[in-house]
């Protein structure tokens, strides 16, 4: 039950339409109760030809019953599902405040499909914990305690057979069950987040398939997991029917019983025969309302599961969860300092960085290089919070970064990735992306420093730059990051697709916009990086190298031995 512990916070947070859901739920339970109690006896009266007067207050009395039953019954939802929507809504912000900071390393432990269905699937399964779980025990009991004191004042056996239904149909067959549910396997949220994850990959997979002709094989992995989901789905439905079945059953054999001793008590000239009408309504009432009891099991599992499978998700890196308390300053440039840092990926058998030591003063100029799969792009990561270190210390302007606030370190840095995402939408709405302040003509420059200048700021994007060429999807990053006003830049082979006259193009203009600037730039071309404060050269995960160009080229080691690979390369070229 640990599990319920946020959602049960969220609800009590809404404590005012709690409690107005708890007094309209009974006041509409009791009226309810008493408009069929009042229907009974009013037949049972109206045969004995009472006087008029008796009759009028009786019908009037069951239509104002029906009225404040009617208003109460609108209350009742109104106040639930409004604090259900609050519930809701706060959980959804809570759950996203809490995996912002987790992203991207989360995708290590989850596909972006089983997130989606984590966000949207459990957290709407959760609805039912206030509306099925929560609040109607609490009105079911308010309600039965009221009848069984009105049911003792005709008969206290009636009123014990009340009590005996009011335990077996509210907590001894739902606890029966609850035990029995136990046994099944059934788990709809994990076949939704199944499905929803084959069907993230067909969709980001669909033209690889199709070159490769898996489209059916898939097709068949996606048909499968959605009747999976059906399979659930209908044994889901049908033991919630058969729970509901029993119940009804039980609550009708009680109405029968209370029927049965009722008859005998009047028989035997115990109790007046012109309540017995009455107390069969009520019973029959009063048991209807507690048929519902037999889902109380299935809408509790599946909260109980729902808001175990969401603390799961922020648990799997709970310690990036903390909170950071330092900020990077603006419009100055960063000192990075890495000292003796390992980065270990989860299920890796070697590590990705071991034992890297590298300074990058504030306004230096430092380059990157060395093999694929060296650790250059982890060595990033650390740097941007993304991966966390094992080992050693990792700090920005002297602050360990996990004393820094993500936020701060990512509007203070320029970064391009080696791969960059675009939304679907214009060219501005991408370029803008961080609500920056610019004016048409200062975003149409830094496009025409791009070598983008074809595109206008309203050119459509589609999802994930699908429309874009690889070379204009980097030009595009690069006029995204020049357009932000941070000091320190990184960047990971930013130009890689770039012919080299654009790349030498977009550099100059680099160099000229940060001369000023920490720059970091990852790469695996050697030419151009003569003027480099300082190259530093990777290979499977350590620091092997590092120095001025000329340095590096007079030690005649490994850097060395690229250029002169890369100058024969060219020559044969
Ligand atoms: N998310 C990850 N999970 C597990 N292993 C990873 C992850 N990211 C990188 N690695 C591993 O860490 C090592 C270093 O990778 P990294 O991306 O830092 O290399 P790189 O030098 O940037 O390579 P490239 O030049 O090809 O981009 C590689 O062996 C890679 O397989």
């Amino acid at each position: 039950m640990r599990e319920l512990s946020t959602v049960t916070k969220a609800v009590i947070h809404e404590k005012k339409d709690v409690l107005l859901s708890i007094i309209a739920g009974f006041i509409t339970g009791i009226t309810g109760v008493g408009l069929f109690a009042a229907s009974g006896y009013l037949i049972s009266h109206a045969a004995l030809e009472p006087p008029l007067y008796a009759l009028i207050i009786l019908t009037s009395t069951v239509k104002l019953l029906g009225l404040v039953r009617a208003l109460s019954r609108y209350a009742e939802r109104y106040y639930s599902h409004r604090a259900t929507f609050s519930v809701l809504s706060r959980l959804r912000v809570t759950f996203y405040q809490k995996l912002e900071p987790l992203a991207p390393a989360i995708f290590q432990h989850y596909q972006s499909g089983d997130l989606l269905a984590r966000i949207v699937g459990d957290v709407e399964r959760l609805q039912n914990y206030f509306l099925r779980v929560f609040y109607p025990p609490i009105v079911l009991v308010m309600v039965f305690l009221m009848t069984i004191l009105f049911v003792m004042y005709f008969s206290v056996l009636i009123a014990f057979v009340f009590v005996l239904g009011l335990l077996l149909t509210t907590f001894v067959i739902p606890a029966w069950f609850m035990t029995r549910q136990k046994h099944l396997q059934n788990n709809v949220g994990e076949k939704r987040a199944t499905l929803s994850t084959n069907v993230t990959e067909f969709l980001h997979g669909f033209r690889d398939l199709k070159v490769y002709q898996q489209m059916d094989e898939k097709e068949k992995e996606l048909l499968d997991a959605s009747k999976d989901l059906i399979r659930e789905q209908e044994e889901e439905g049908r033991y919630l029917t058969g729970n509901q079945a029993i119940n009804t059953l039980l609550a009708l054999a009680i109405s029968v019983l209370v029927l049965g001793i009722g008859a005998y008590l009047v028989s035997e000239g115990h109790m007046q025969g012109v309540f017995l009408a009455m107390l069969v309504m009520i019973a029959l009432t009063v048991f209807e309302e507690a048929v519902p009891m037999a889902s109380f099991p299935s809408y509790l599992r599946e909260s109980t599961r729902a808001a175990g499978r969401l603390s799961h998700t922020l648990q799997s890196d709970a310690h990036n969860t903390e909170q950071r308390q330092f900020e990077l300053p603006r419009d100055q440039p960063v000192h990075i300092n890495v000292s003796n840092v390992d980065v270990h990926f989860q299920d890796e058998s070697y590590p990705a960085i071991k034992n890297v030591n590298v300074t990058i003063p504030p306004g230096s100029k430092t380059a990157i290089v060395g093999a694929s799969g060296s650790g250059k792009s982890t060595l990033m990561a650390l740097l941007l919070k993304l991966v966390s270190a094992h080992r050693g210390d990792v700090s920005l302007n002297g602050k360990n970064v996990n004393e820094l606030k993500e936020q701060s370190i990512w509007e203070n840095v320029n970064v391009v990735m080696q791969e960059n995402h675009f939304f679907y939408g214009t060219v501005q709405d991408n370029l803008l992306v961080m609500e920056q302040a610019h004016t048409d003509a200062e975003i149409k420059s830094v496009l025409e420093k791009v070598d983008l200048d074809h595109l206008s700021l309203d050119s459509h994007i589609y999802e994930r730059g699908e429309n874009l060429s690889d070379g204009e999807k980097q030009r595009l990053a690069m006029a995204r990051v020049l357009l932000k006003k941070g000091r320190t830049w990184v960047l990971d082979e930013p130009t890689s697709s770039l012919d080299a006259v654009t790349e030498k193009k977009i550099f100059e203009y680099l160099w000229h916009q940060a001369k000023d600037d920490t720059i970091l730039l990852i790469t695996h071309r050697i030419t151009g990086l003569e003027n480099m404060d300082q190259i530093i050269v990777m290979e499977g995960g350590s620091v092997i190298e590092k120095g001025t160009y000329e340095e590096l080229m007079s030690k005649q080691g490994h850097f060395y031995e690229i250029k002169q690979f890369e100058r024969q390369v060219l020559s044969v070229l």
